[in-house]
């Protein structure tokens, strides 16, 4: 397994080790001693989620508030998509400011959102199956969000606005500024 870090502290792109042979490959694709060694975190998954989404559909950018707030490490079964995470942590120095990273089938690449960041991602193929652990479980009421194509993120989601396809929630979620007024 390999890390690499981000520009946000705490947020890491990870790469499994990947066994490859006359039958195909194996690969451990998480392992949480591994993980923990490697992140310097105690950290443990509770719940596995997992969605299919077409060309265009945009999930995001949610996050759970307060004690339901979730670490996410997220990837890719099938396809191609742009993810982004957003640093919302209060006394954050890189608050405001995302990450975008294209995680693939192919790539193999995961990426870790602690708790306190929005999440999101774009589907890039023709369709993606999008899978990832969360440290905590759902919790609706705690549910927030923030509008994807809000300007003062300016988040290239590297597909043209009009391919896009949102969930009526999605479209109507308040601007970054809204949510976070007092910053
Ligand atoms: C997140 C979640 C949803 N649901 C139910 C609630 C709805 O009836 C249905 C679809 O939920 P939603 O439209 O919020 O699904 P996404 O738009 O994919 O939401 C996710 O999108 C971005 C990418 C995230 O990082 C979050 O994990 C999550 O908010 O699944 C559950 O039963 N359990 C859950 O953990």
């Amino acid at each position: 397994m390999k890390i690499t870090n981000t520009k946000l502290k705490g947020c890491f792109i990870l790469e499994p080790a990947k066994y490859g042979d006359s039958r195909g490959y194996f690969m451990e694709s998480f392992n949480e001693k591994t993980f923990n060694e490697l992140t310097g975190t105690d950290t443990h998954f509770v719940q596995d989620n997992q969605s299919y989404s077409t060309r265009g559909v945009l999930r995001g950018l949610h996050a759970q508030a307060g004690e339901y707030a979730q670490a996410k490490l997220v990837r890719v079964l099938e396809g191609e998509v742009i993810d982004v995470a957003v640093d919302v942590r209060p006394q954050s120095e890189t608050f405001g400011q995302h990450v975008a990273v294209r995680l693939s089938a192919e790539n193999n690449l995961q990426l870790f959102v602690p708790r306190g960041f929005l999440h999101g991602f774009v589907v890039l193929s023709d369709a993606a199956t999008f899978f990832y652990k969360c440290d905590n479980f759902y919790n609706k009421a705690s549910e927030c969000g923030v509008h994807p194509l809000d300007k003062d993120l300016a988040i290239d989601w590297q597909i043209a606005e009009s391919e896009l396809l949102l969930s009526d929630k999605d479209k109507e979620a308040l601007s970054f500024k809204e949510v976070f007024r007092e910053r």
